[in-house]
């Protein structure tokens, strides 16, 4: 995933696991150290034609998919590049009014593209439009990413976890037999996020997974809870560890010793992602593991009440300290031991990567675990990295995304600079390349991530914007890449802080941005996408039925701090763009799975017929 799995993982590996990944490229540190050598030997302006003839030649006993892209019979190739730019988590909501962040922004740019005729309109980027089990699933960046950049719409993780669950074939799996080993006599451990926002996890699928395992034979389990309020309403955590402990109460009546064993905020520990902080990570294994927390409960409802602080002034069920649960002469009851089996029970992958090479791989030092559990049975709920097969073991196969434009692109010589700060830089690369991590070809691509900084985003909304924007505006311009890919985080990043001046901002950042980017590729002669993955920023408050804003007694608006289910705006155009090219009004169900074949026809190309239709026509 990105730098995350390509550069980390040197930092501890398995031996059989490491040459597999040498072999790969790694993902580029920062343009000034590494320059893409590659793309200057291939210049960017003509498309090699598609070697895919060669290859079969060179590898006859492999079946060569033609990846060739035809020449698009009307839209000539432009001189400049196409750009597509992501505004993350900048949604086209109903809701018109004082909590809607993009309409409150002052967004000049954003709004001149609005209003130009046939070249603005919305797309769906939530529910079964991006693969989720259903329209009442918001968006996230994983599937966004995934659908924006394959062009296709596959089952995604949450619902094959539920096909799994449904069908009963989680239980029949490799993954589950090596758990059910320590049924007998040791312990199951569950780690993972609470809550039903259905983005990274699913309670009820924990459910699922706690029931299986105790009609099969479990004697002892502990779950390690991860407090939410970031897919789901702050303050709800209560509600889930309230349910769970409901749940865990009747699993102990059918002879299980169950119980939660130790948590924190999603934002505190275990969930970092793009190694952005290993020390949340640590903080992680030290509660999970080691049993080691700056605070001691005896019971997880009273560890949270207590951890979220007052009405006036509470703590953020995202930032909760890490705890453990401790029995009544102090000791935790749960630490993780040797012969154990231990289940990350969420499905998507970025925020479940570190934690999982710290408990795969015997040789890791990028911190110090202390004590390392010999004999671990340990799964994924996924494997979240194909390319790193990392967890070796896990309960349901991840999503197969096959055909990605990334591969496309390489195949028929198209250079590409993606590129993002650390929040998102593995959405425009591994997501985008249908969860793989490093290039896809070294040789044609550069991926270029500015470090993010470490601080809660309401208190920096302009992120690391303007960086990007240089470095992009610097790729577009050297002329060596064909596609440019960014993603601006702005908008989802401080959106989900719940901050509704600061989202403002946030939003007014990105829209100067995007205004300076489309400057310079108009003086490129290039064509260009703006779109987003999923909506945030344009739904700031949590809303009745009727859609009416909610208060609190003492009439403060109760702040919305997840996505939202709004479609996302699209808008093409750049001087490179023949005017006659127009978005079709025969595509009215258009998603995000539509952007690839648009792109490619951007490029000059027919799209693929696997992909989902383009948006335009010529
Ligand atoms: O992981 C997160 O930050 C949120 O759960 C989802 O946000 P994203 O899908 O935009 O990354
Ligand atoms: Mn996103
Ligand atoms: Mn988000």
């Amino acid at each position: 995933m990105g730098k995350g799995c390509g550069g980390a993982l040197g930092k501890g590996k398995k031996k059989d696991e490491a040459k597999a990944q040498e072999a790969k490229p790694a993902a580029a540190e920062p343009a000034a150290q590494a320059p893409a050598a590659s793309a200057e030997s291939k210049p960017a302006e003509t498309p090699a034609p598609a070697p895919a003839a060669a290859e079969a030649a060179t590898a006859p006993q492999k079946m060569a998919y033609d990846y060739t892209l035809k020449p698009h019979p009307v839209l000539a190739p432009p001189t400049g590049p196409v750009m597509v730019c992501i505004l993350d988590g900048f949604g086209e909501n109903e809701f018109k009014d004082e909590y809607n962040a993009v309409h409150m922004a002052k967004t000049p740019t954003v709004d001149a593209l609005r209003a130009v005729p046939n070249r603005f309109r919305t797309i769906k980027a939530h529910g079964t439009a991006v693969g989720l089990p259903s329209d009442a699933d918001m968006g996230n960046s994983e599937v966004g990413h995934n659908a924006l950049g394959s062009g296709q719409v596959v089952d995604q993780g949450a619902r094959l976890v539920d096909i799994a669950l449904e069908t009963g074939t989680m239980f029949e799996g490799a993954g589950w037999k090596l758990i059910s080993q320590a049924f007998p006599a040791n312990t199951v451990h569950f780690i993972g996020l609470l809550s039903d926002g259905g983005v990274h996890s699913r309670a009820d699928q924990l459910v699922g997974c706690l029931r299986g395992a105790v009609a099969r034979g479990a004697k002892r389990v502990r779950v390690h809870i991860l407090t939410d309020g970031r897919d789901v309403p702050d303050g709800s955590s209560i509600k889930f560890v309230e349910e769970l402990e409901a749940e865990m109460a009747a699993l102990r009546e059918k002879g299980c010793d169950i119980a939660i064993a130790s948590g924190g905020g999603r934002m505190k520990v275990t969930m970092d992602r793009y190694e952005a902080d290993w020390a949340m990570v640590k903080a992680g294994w030290d509660a999970h593991v080691l049993g080691k927390a700056p605070h001691q409960f005896t019971d997880a409802k009273t560890a949270v009440t207590t951890l979220r602080g007052t009405d006036e002034a509470p703590v953020s069920d995202q930032y909760i300290d890490p705890f453990v649960i401790v029995d009544k002469n102090g000791a935790p009851v749960g630490t993780i031991q040797d012969n154990d089996a231990v289940v990350l029970f969420n499905f998507r992958a970025d925020r479940m990567v570190e934690i999982s090479k710290a408990f795969e791989y015997e040789d890791f030092s990028t911190f110090d675990r202390e004590r390392f559990p010999e004999n671990l049975r340990f799964v994924g709920m996924m494997q979240y990295d194909g390319d790193l097969k990392l967890p070796a073991n896990f309960l349901v196969p991840p999503p197969e995304i096959s055909h990605v434009s990334g591969q496309y692109f390489v195949r028929n010589g198209i250079t590409t600079f993606a590129c993002s700060e650390t929040q998102k830089f593995g959405h425009v690369t591994f997501f985008w390349n249908g969860n793989r991590s490093g290039y896809l070809d070294a040789a044609l691509e550069q991926y270029l991530e500015i470090p993010s900084d470490k601080i809660e985003f309401n208190h920096a909304p302009d992120m690391k914007a303007r960086e990007i924007t240089a470095a992009s505006k610097e790729a577009i311009l050297s002329g060596k890449y064909k596609v440019v890919r960014v993603n601006f985080a702005n908008p989802d990043m401080v959106g989900h802080t719940g901050d509704l001046g600061a989202t403002i901002r946030a939003c007014e950042t990105v829209d100067a941005c995007v205004k300076e980017l489309l400057e310079v590729m108009d003086s490129v002669n290039g064509r260009w996408i703006v779109t987003s993955d999923h909506g945030n920023a344009d739904d700031m408050v949590q809303r009745d039925k009727k859609g009416r804003p909610i208060f609190s007694e003492e009439g403060k608006a109760l702040p919305l701090t997840s996505h939202t289910l709004a479609p996302v705006p699209i808008f093409i155009g750049g001087a490179g763009l023949p005017d006659t090219v127009v978005f079709r009004d025969d595509e009215p169900e258009g998603g995000l799975a539509n952007v690839a074949a648009t792109t490619i026809n951007l490029l000059g190309y027919e799209a693929p017929s696997i992909y989902k239709p383009s948006l335009i026509k010529a």
